[in-house]
């Protein structure tokens, strides 16, 4: 394979030093646009990651001991050497997990501000105080301090398609409220991970605040989160890796932001023209590998026709290609995720599927395939794509789009199109998402509002003022007078 230019060994950060695993095991890092060598992170030995959570425990107390500002100080100057590396960072963004230069570096800028509103946020974190006589027995002469701080060390491991600012959106609140931080990235992403951190260092970061951990999940996952130090997790990806971690993680907290089979549904009110644009944007953004894309439409029969022709036209506007060429669909992370995909369309296709649009298919660049009339027995109205293909079912009425919803096992989001508020609301009501947008198209941001997942999309709330809240527990000191 032909070497990128900047193709580098790179290294995991260890008590603020640079170094490579002692077993000299190493992954290759592969760019999805065509399979070249983009870099290569070390493969930690057990050991090696045993001794950088241990060192990350040893600093913990001495960091929360540390004024409130002072942190805050740190993710404000973290935040402007992100800002000063943007290229750098944005460009191996871009190689790593296959997006634009463009999509990259506005993820950079918006982990940037993710952390300034974090370094904020975190210092209107206040406890609270209770006077006992409100209870039968007690008097005032009984007060509650209740304070917050922090759990101790956590565990923050991120996916692949926001390598930065989804690992950011977890590093950045573990510390301002002075917990100290173990981050393992998502192999592919790793790099960036890396760089990100290389930024927080360059900052003035104390001495294993935040430990780097390389290495393959399936290999030196169970030791991370089952590690006795490891005092809080906070992960986001697949669902099934998720519900593993959860069943194995024992006695702590643990948020998961997992997958998601966000519908948008149509009705007969809607705005077609705003409602076909909105879809296509959230379905087919980077390719759809995103947790909160849209991943099934539900119209009312009544205006399908309508609105299956204007989503066709605007996905006739995409450009395939290569990030490289600023196309909108890109090749996806992988090709066991490009088959994974062609084998749902080919099981809807096989059930009687519509082809509405069928793009190009080349190893694991997939063009966008728009399918109508999709049915309950197809595997695409249920399973989780994360790639650029579009189902349609079509319902009789909004009570047969809530059933769908209802029966399927994530509970990320949902999309509502209606000129009618009120009916809007009541469908809101009824469906179990974590949020559901009107008149607009799934999306975890701004980033500063709660962002969940019911079912199997997840546990706990994230959003910058959730995420700090999930930091942190009670220590209640009680005053006997
Ligand atoms: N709800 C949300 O906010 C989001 C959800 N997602 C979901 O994530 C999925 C795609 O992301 P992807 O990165 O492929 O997800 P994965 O679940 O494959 O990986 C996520 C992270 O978990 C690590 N990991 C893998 N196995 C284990 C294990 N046994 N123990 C601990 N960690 C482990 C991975 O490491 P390694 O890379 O080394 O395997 C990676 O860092 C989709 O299903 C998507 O919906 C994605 C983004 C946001
Ligand atoms: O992981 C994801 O896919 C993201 O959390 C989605 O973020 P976005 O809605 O801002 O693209």
């Amino acid at each position: 394979m032909p070497l990128q230019k900047n193709f580098k060994l790179h290294q995991y950060l260890y008590n603020n030093e640079w170094k490579s695993s002692d077993t000299g095991n190493t992954i290759e890092i592969n760019s999805p646009d065509d399979g070249s060598i983009v870099g290569v992170v070390p493969a930690m030995s057990q050991e090696e990651v045993d001794r950088s959570i241990i060192k990350t425990a040893n600093v913990q107390e001495e960091w929360a001991a540390t004024d409130g500002h002072e942190r805050s100080d740190l993710l404000h100057k973290w935040a402007e050497e992100l800002e000063n590396m943007k290229d750098e960072i944005g460009n191996m963004i871009h190689l790593e997990v296959g997006k634009t230069l463009t999509a990259a570096k506005s993820e950079v800028k918006r982990t940037a501000q993710l952390i300034r509103h974090t370094a904020e946020e975190g210092l209107r974190t206040h406890g609270s105080f209770i006077q006992g006589d409100a209870f039968p027995g007690a008097s005032k002469s009984t007060k509650a301090m209740v304070q917050k701080v922090p759990h101790g060390v956590v565990l923050a491991i991120s996916p692949f398609n926001y390598p930065v600012n989804l690992a950011a959106s977890k590093i950045a609140p573990a510390l301002i409220t002075g917990n100290t931080v173990v981050f393992k990235p998502a192999t592919q992403g790793a790099i960036s991970g890396l760089l990100m951190i290389k930024a927080l260092v360059k900052a003035g970061l104390p001495k294993s605040v935040v430990n780097v951990v390389t290495g393959r999940g399936s290999i030196i996952g169970d030791f991370l989160v089952t590690h006795p130090e490891v005092d809080m997790i906070t992960f986001t990806g697949g669902t099934s890796t998720g519900q593993h971690i959860a069943k194995k993680a024992s006695m702590i907290p643990v948020v998961l932001e997992l997958g998601g089979k966000d519908p948008a549904i149509v009705l007969e009110d809607a705005d077609l023209n705003k409602a076909a644009k909105e879809i296509v944007s959230g379905a087919l953004s980077y390719s759809g590998q995103r947790c909160t894309a849209i991943k099934r439409v539900m119209v009312i029969d009544k205006v399908a026709d309508e609105l299956v022709e204007k989503i066709k036209t605007n996905i006739a506007t995409l450009k395939v290609g290569k990030s490289t060429e600023e196309a909108d669909i890109t090749p996806l992370i992988d090709q066991k995720s490009a088959d994974y995909v062609i084998s749902l369309i080919d099981d809807a296709v096989k059930k009687g599927a519509t082809v509405v649009s069928k793009g190009i298919i080349q190893d694991n660049l997939i063009g966008v395939t728009l399918l109508d009339h999709v049915s309950e027995d197809m595997r695409i109205a249920w399973e989780e794509q994360f790639g650029p293909v579009l189902p349609i079912m079509r319902v009789s009425n909004e009570l047969e789009a809530i059933d769908l919803e209802k029966r399927n096992e994530y509970g990320l989001q949902a999309s509502v199109f209606t000129k009618n508020l009120e009916k809007a609301f009541v469908l809101a009501d009824r469906l179990e998402v974590g949020t559901v947008q009107v008149n607009g198209k799934t999306s975890r941001g701004p980033d500063h509002f709660p962002f969940l997942g019911v079912k199997n999309s997840g546990q706990g709330v994230q959003g910058i003022g959730r995420s700090i809240d999930s930091m942190l527990r009670d220590k209640v000191l009680v005053l006997n007078l």
